[in-house]
């Protein structure tokens, strides 16, 4: 990091709070907007972060910090990925260049950074039913303060934001919901709500009704003069009554919109009025995605999440440069549709991350047999349940963390039920700089537990490739887990191979220890043991494959001719891999084993690289070689 001090333009410099902000003028307000874009613009540009939606973000988030006594009144983001210019006109200017960092700031609002930050977040869709809490404990302390969510307009279409709604709507308190419509999740928004809203946008829902009012009169046969007359008066009448946002206005919110979010007269003026309504209030913010940044508003997609670039093209820093191997992802999303031209049964899922999780290819080849049910994971999980009934086999991809979402809907829907459905974790293990919010580090723990699930990890591309080509021809439900990025560069077969379900396998000899690895630790544990090797110890390496059903008779034999066994993961350790592997033993009486295990111990990991996090936790090579050592030389083992 370099702390060098940092200039951010002449009204940037002197507002250090929200307190600044409420003494400037229209005028010195569009000036920091401007300010606060450039800001962020170069700062993203060599963090990397998400930049499209915080740009458009910036006058909204100046408005609501202008109108509201932050932080005395509550403003909860959703998501939070379009918080930069809050974080930066709350007490963090001179922090953001360590954004997304090992010990730097979060990419997400996070309480233990500021005050400002009400309630942590990082997934989607929390904000109303947080705010809802928030205002309840408000109410029982005799407190007086205002509550505001901010919410995309794609993490409104999520079920727990209707939970809150229908909560909210119907408790009548003064909740404020400022929707920030952007007609964008990460892709562009899916689904009724959103085409709702881009009608209520345009003034389609006041045309489409009156439209229908006039059909229906046209279907009633004889019609005479005074009911015409009666009915045009109806329709006028009723127009009056239309009102943009009724959707919201009949489950007990007053609807105020839509508004333009880059206005900042416009929306101060309005919030202002909001501040004093009585009741729920959605107010209906219309922006851009991207806004202020050309390059960002033309691809809002590339922009929404994005490594280091160059600010005055936007071209990706690494551009040019050819990566080491291609990522899992696109492995995974090659292979599917590799598989899908030969069994039309195959059917893919995503919850709103189509190009996050490499289905792109899969949706253009196949329009018909892919499903974005957008920021839904609960409904993607039970919705493929219905189609494996009907004999499809769908494969849900779906990121690790996002995935936790959905754990009654695999257990209940798809598992009690043994169907056929393929859950493609990616993003398992750490993710890096997005942190402890999106770490993919619980799937084992939490999938392992459930009956008839089979979960496999592969240790490189080509046996991601023969896990999804066994995975879909099995019949029954596996989950699949692998890492975010690159692999190690070991090409897919031009023939996808069949792997036998439950067999491990032995990669190197050794005499003194067996290292057990699972997925993304296994080439790290080969290379100590051959750094081990050096040193005189002769480890024996394993791909276990399968966390379950674990190899039984693999592991029988290795209890006969080993004393220490090593377990590696990248996952939690409680519930993990390493604990099935005591199971095991205990289960078959194996118990003259001395088993350590090698994962994340019982915290959160916080945000830094993928390297960095490996390292720290003890499960790269460095850090098997050290457990190793100290394990032959019987010291007390410290997980480094
Ligand atoms: C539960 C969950 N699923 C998926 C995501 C990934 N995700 C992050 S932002 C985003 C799009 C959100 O759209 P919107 O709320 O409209 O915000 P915008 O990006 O348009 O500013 C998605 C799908 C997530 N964070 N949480
Ligand atoms: C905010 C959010 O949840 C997503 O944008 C997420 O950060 C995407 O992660 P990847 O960059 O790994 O696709
Ligand atoms: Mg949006």
């Amino acid at each position: 990091m370099n702390p060098a001090k940092r200039s951010f333009g002449s009204v940037l410099n002197r507002i250090l709070y929200p307190e600044g902000i409420r003494t400037l003028n229209n005028e010195e307000l569009t000036a920091l907007a401007e300010d606060l874009r450039a800001t962020i613009i170069e700062t993203v540009s060599r963090t990397g972060g998400h930049l499209a939606s915080s740009l458009g973000a910036v006058e909204l988030t100046l408005a609501v910090h202008k109108v509201f006594n932050t932080p005395q009144d509550k403003i909860i983001w959703d998501v939070g990925h379009q918080a930069y210019a809050h974080k930066l006109i709350t007490g963090r200017a001179d922090r953001f260049f360590t954004l997304r960092q090992k010990g730097g700031i979060s990419g997400f609002p996070k309480r233990e950074e500021s005050p400002y930050d009400v309630f942590n977040v990082g997934h989607s869709s929390t904000s109303i039913s947080a705010a809802s809490g928030i205002l309840e404990a408000r109410d029982l302390k005799k407190e007086d303060f205002k509550v505001v969510a901010i919410i995309g307009d794609g993490s409104m279409t999520a079920g727990l934001s209707f939970e809150g709604l229908n909560w909210s709507g119907d408790r009548k308190k003064d909740l404020i919901i400022i929707l920030n419509d952007n007609e964008m999740s990460i892709s562009p928004n899916v689904g009724a709500l959103s085409s709702y809203l881009n009608s209520v946008m345009t003034g389609q829902t006041v045309k489409k009704i009156r439209k229908d009012i006039k059909n229906f009169l046209k279907t009633i046969p004889s019609i005479g003069e005074q009911v015409l007359e009666f009915s045009k008066r109806a329709e006028e009448s009723l127009k009056a009554l239309i009102v943009p946002g009724a959707l919201f206005e009949d489950l007990g919110f007053t609807y105020v919109g839509p508004l333009d979010g880059h206005r900042l007269d416009h929306l101060i003026r309005n919030l202002e009025n909001v501040r004093n309504m009585e009741g729920p209030v959605l107010v209906h913010v219309i922006t851009r995605k991207g806004k202020g940044y050309e390059f960002a508003e033309a691809e809002p997609l590339r922009f929404h999440g994005i490594g280091p670039f160059y600010p005055e093209t936007g071209g990706a820093k690494t551009a040019g440069k050819s990566p080491a191997a291609p990522s899992y992802t696109q492995v995974f999303g090659q292979t599917l549709v590799q598989l899908a031209r030969e069994n039309p049964r195959i059917v893919a899922i995503t919850a709103a991350m189509c190009e996050g999780t490499g289905l792109n290819a899969f949706a253009g080849e196949f329009p018909d047999r892919f499903f974005d049910v957008g920021i839904a994971e609960q409904h993607g999980v039970t919705f493929a349940a219905g189609l494996a009934v009907e004999g499809m086999i769908p494969v849900v991809a779906i990121y690790s963390s996002f995935l936790q979402r959905a754990y009654d809907q695999i257990l209940h829907d798809v598992c009690l039920q043994n169907l056929p459905v393929v859950f493609a974790l990616d993003r398992s293990g750490f993710v890096g700089e997005d942190g402890p919010t999106h770490h993919g580090l619980f799937d084992l723990a939490f999938l392992r537990s459930i009956p008839n699930l089979i979960v496999m990890a592969p240790k490189d591309e080509n046996e991601l490739q023969s896990m999804l080509f066994s995975a879909v021809s099995c019949g029954q439900p596996v989950a699949i887990r692998y890492p975010r990025g690159s692999g190690v560069g070991v090409p897919p077969d031009d023939e996808p191979r069949a792997l036998e379900i439950g067999k491990g396998e032995v990669l190197s000899e050794g005499t003194d220890i067996a290292i057990l690895a699972i997925g993304s630790t296994v080439y790290p544990a080969l290379r100590a043991a051959e750094r081990l090797r050096e040193e005189g110890i002769s480890a024996a390496v394993i791909n276990a494959r399968f966390v379950k059903p674990l190899d039984g008779s693999l592991l029988c034999n290795l209890a006969r001719s080993f004393k220490n066994i090593l377990t590696v993961e990248e996952n939690v350790l409680m519930g993990g891999f390493g604990s099935a592997v005591l199971e095991f033993f205990e289960e078959n009486n194996l118990r003259d084993i001395r088993v350590k295990r090698l994962g994340i111990r019982d915290e959160f990991a916080q945000h830094a690289t993928q390297a960095e996090l490996r390292n720290l936790y003890g499960i790269d090579e460095r850090g098997i070689v050290s457990t190793v050592s100290a394990m032959m030389a019987r010291k007390d083992i410290e997980t480094p």
